[in-house]
């Protein structure tokens, strides 16, 4: 098998993988090195989540589970820094060496960030991703004043993000009007109303000479002298293609990595595609022409017929609420042009066609886009005008978006998804060759609406106008359990109670499974569930686990795991210590350290050493790799803190020796704190205490991570019994009601805290709750117990090849 070597782990790169393993799968052993520490995700989305309406968890499109899955064998947090061609080599900057027989470039881009005095202090971002999505988040919750330079798509997507984050949003801009290289002067000055509407500043035709401040920026310096505070400024002045990797070697690197029609450097079996890669002296910034590098790309590495890449004409639109704007191809009028305009002002709409030898040359829309991909059609395909009056050219019948009518006269070859290139027939005979009957289930064969996502409507009305009366508009856009199935959550807890089913297989089987074998998504979800419905009679299926969580170890990117045995409350003994101590030193553990639920952790252990070392300690997993209780925080509490009025440390052991190993939707932390001072941070634990006179305040929901989240008060209960009884039912409704995955702090924003709290009001339902609670603790056995007596376990997981995946 050849070895497929790719530098970046983005959206056009793994695009390429995708296509590769649908044509291919045995061709290539792959090796992806990327530099930041996720999986793939969908950056187009760092707007949305910007702007709060969606996730960081909900834009990652490939899970750490599709690359085990696909045996590719992800390095991530980890660059490479150099290529040598001559040996066929890629170097890391970690100093990990892989041959390659063929080696894909997919480095995308860097923010650009403008050389001035000043560019580097502490409140000056770029915004490329999720690292700078989280810096704005954060910064925004305690400053207030927001600049972002730049008022191009990037620019101004990202000042109504921080205007959504409670910031005061200016924007500074070059140009006398804005996204100047998308709109006209009359576009661009209807939008600049929109946003100062929205509440943007502008600062236009200012060109920035200096930032202010000492470590931290102040503020900053125009060329013409005039000056204005920030307390954050983001750099959204364009982007640079990431060559770096090609310097130093014989790739021709102009602005970008230059590449012919087939995506190949002048360097034989050395490939480069996306944002890094020059075709044509031209480098794209959407994703539109990226993916079809990407299709081109597979083809020629699978040995397909495939024709030359030869350019690509964009669409775009901005990702603003309240504005609605199309462009494409040319601007501006010139002598040879003749342009078709509309300006109703009174309505806010504005559309200009521009007519080069009767052909449409560009497109600019404002406040009416609906005719966009029919006029993007037109233009792509350079269609005749001749004989057409102005009326038909603007209003000839198309899709849009508007329903049934509509896609009905659409042609079969209109754009429906501009960013994957898929147009209404493929829709179309997906539907029907595969019996589709949702939107995400043509994401998953066609790719529409797998990055934008702006085509979902359509593609809703494409299928209800293939379906028919068999199309159910609910169903089509509910929020399956994955791709797999139709049925979502509910529905497939209301299928297993009915007809007691009681294995993954079995659940696929009887419900009609498209996969028969499931995917990453659904077979987690389908164990958790059926151990949560039938805990006595339900048969752990380790092969359906997240891949920790079979391991049973945090298995970390260079392929080593962690141990990290319990502490329960944070209270550990001389004992304990020399035992973590010596085996430490005995395997050459290379880091130990004090982990922030108060334990301790061993990392960098070896696969080999996992069992001696659970062997010599002897004592029960921390399940600091599982979906269930992690740690409860405790402080001193009356025992020797003089604030203290409860004891905080008694109640958290019981607490974590109660509720230890219990299966949740997702990881469990509590915290105990004896006073209000709040030592143990229990307001942003899932389940938090915090000790008062005469009794507890309990606090749900809370969230130290990349969601941070005060937690709500519950209620206040009087002794520790009412506590430990109150965590069984907030625990076993959370259970029982969450979707896989879902923290606590997102379920109870979806349910809501008043509508939790009058579910467990009833007293004969809170026994209930209790009950099968305390059924389900006696299903759990000591993992790290049970492997050590059983051969069979050892020599399935603890004895065959490393995986090399990072999980979190
Ligand atoms: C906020 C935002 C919104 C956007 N909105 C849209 C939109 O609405 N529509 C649209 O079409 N496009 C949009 N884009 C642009 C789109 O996201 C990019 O065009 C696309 O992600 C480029 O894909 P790529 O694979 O070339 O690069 P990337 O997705 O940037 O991936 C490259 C990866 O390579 C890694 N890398 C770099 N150097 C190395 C190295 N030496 N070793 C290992 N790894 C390395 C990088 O860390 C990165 O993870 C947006 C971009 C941003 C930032
Ligand atoms: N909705 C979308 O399609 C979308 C959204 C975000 C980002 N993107 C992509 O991400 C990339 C980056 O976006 P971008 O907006 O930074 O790039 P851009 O090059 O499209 O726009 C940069 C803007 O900054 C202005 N500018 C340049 N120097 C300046 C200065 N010194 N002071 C003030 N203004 C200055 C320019 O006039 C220009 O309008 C692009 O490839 C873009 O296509 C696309
Ligand atoms: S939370 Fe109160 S009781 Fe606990 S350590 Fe802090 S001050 Fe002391
Ligand atoms: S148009 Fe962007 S995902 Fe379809």
């Amino acid at each position: 098998m050849k070895h497929l070597v790719m530098i970046g782990n983005g959206m056009a790169g793994i695009r390429v993988i995708e296509e590769i393993l649908q044509q291919n799968r045995e061709m290539y052993q792959i090796t992806i090195f990327g530099a930041e520490p996720h999986p793939n995700y969908n950056r187009i989305k760092l707007s949305n989540v910007l702007q709060g309406d969606t996730t960081i968890d909900d834009i990652i499109m490939n899970e750490w589970d599709w690359y085990r899955e696909n045996n590719i064998d992800l390095h991530v947090n980890e660059a490479i820094v150099q290529i040598d061609t001559n040996n066929k080599q890629v170097i890391s900057e970690k100093g990990t060496i892989v041959s390659y027989d063929e080696l894909l470039i997919a480095t995308g881009s860097s923010s650009f960030i403008l050389p001035i005095p000043g560019a580097d202090k502490d409140g000056v971002t770029g915004f490329r991703d999720i690292k700078d999505c989280e810096t704005m988040i954060k910064v925004a919750e305690k400053y207030k004043k927001a600049v972002v330079i730049g008022g191009g798509l990037l620019g101004l997507e990202a000042a109504r993000g921080l205007l959504n984050l409670g910031m005061e949003a200016s924007v500074v801009h070059l140009a006398p009007h804005l996204m100047e290289r998308q709109l006209d002067s009359t576009a661009g000055a209807m939008l600049k109303n929109e946003l100062e509407a929205q509440g943007m500043k502008f600062f236009m035709e200012k060109q920035t000479a200096e930032i202010l401040g000492e470590e931290r920026v102040t503020g900053l310096r125009f060329t013409d002298g005039s000056e204005i505070e920030a307390d954050l400024i983001v750099m959204a002045v364009g982007i640079k293609a990431n060559t770096q990797v090609a310097q130093n070697t014989d790739i021709i690197v102009n602005r970008g990595i230059v590449v012919n029609d087939f995506m190949e450097t002048n360097i034989p079996n050395v490939y480069a595609v996306g944002e890094c890669a020059e075709h044509r002296e031209v480098t794209y910034g959407l994703v539109a022409p990226l993916y079809e590098q990407a299709k081109v790309l597979a083809a020629k590495l699978t040995g397909n017929e495939v024709d030359g890449y030869e350019g690509s004409i964009v669409g775009t639109q901005l990702k603003v609420a309240g504005v609605d704007l199309f462009s494409a191809g040319e601007i501006d009028e010139d002598d040879r042009t003749k342009s078709i305009k509309i300006h109703n002002d009174f309505d806010g709409v504005y559309k200009k066609i521009l007519i080069r030898d009767n052909r449409i040359a560009g497109i600019v829309l404002y406040g009416d886009t609906s005719d966009g991909q029919k006029l993007f059609r037109m233009l792509l395909k350079r269609e005749d005008l001749t004989g057409m009056t102005s009326t038909q050219i603007l209003h000839t019948p198309c899709g849009g978006g508007g329903g049934g009518e509509d896609v009905a006269s659409m042609p079969d070859d209109e754009l429906v998804c501009g960013c994957n290139g898929v147009t209404k027939k493929t829709i179309v005979d997906a539907i029907t060759t595969n019996e589709l009957t949702t939107v995400d289930e043509v994401g998953g064969c066609t790719n529409a609406g797998r990055s934008c996502g702006r085509c979902k409507d359509l593609v809703g009305d494409i299928l209800a106008y293939t379906l028919g009366d068999s199309f159910d508009k609910n169903a089509a856009t509910k929020k399956t359990l994955c791709g797999c199935t139709t049925l979502d959550r509910e529905e497939v807890v209301a299928e297993i109670q009915e007809k007691g089913l009681n294995s993954t297989k079995e659940v696929m089987y009887v419900l009609g499974w498209k996969n028969e074998e499931g995917c990453s998504k659904c077979r987690p979800a389908l164990n958790y569930l059926l151990g949560m419905l039938n805990p006595t009679e339900y048969i752990d299926e380790s092969n359906s686990r997240l891949v920790n969580e079979k391991m049973h170890a945090n298995i970390q990117k260079d392929g080593t795991y962690s141990v990290i045995p319990r502490m329960y409350g944070g209270v550990t003994t001389a004992e304990d210590l020399k035992k973590i101590g010596e085996v430490a030193e005995k395997y050459d553990v290379p880091l130990v350290k004090l982990t922030g639920g108060q334990r301790i952790g061993l990392f960098g252990v070896k696969k080999d050493d996992l069992l001696p070392i659970w062997e010599e300690l002897d004592m029960p997993s921390g399940y600091a790799y599982g979906k269930t209780l992690r740690t409860v925080k405790t402080c001193v509490g009356k025992t020797f803190c003089r604030y203290g009025t409860q004891d905080s440390m008694s109640l958290g052991i019981e607490l974590e020796k109660k509720f230890e190993r219990l299966d949740t939707p997702h990881k469990f932390k509590m915290g105990v704190s004896a006073c209000p001072r709040n030592c143990a941070e229990s307001g942003i634990k899932d389940i938090g205490f915090v000790g008062v006179d005469g009794g507890w305040e309990i606090y749900v929901a809370g969230n130290g991570g990349t969601d941070l989240r005060a937690g709500d008060l519950l209620c206040t209960v009087k002794t520790e019994e009412e506590a430990l009884e109150m965590t069984s039912v907030f625990l076993q409704y959370y259970r029982e009601t969450a979707n896989y995955l879902e923290r606590t702090s997102h379920w109870v924003e979806r349910i809501g805290l008043e509508n939790i709290k009058e579910a467990i009001a009833d007293p004969e339902t809170r026994k209930q709750l209790v009950e099968r609670l305390e059924v389900t603790l006696t299903r759990y056995t000591e993992p790290w117990k049970e492997a050590l007596e059983n051969k069979e376990i050892q020599e399935k997981f603890y004895k065959n090849r490393q995986i090399k995946v990072e999980v979190n």
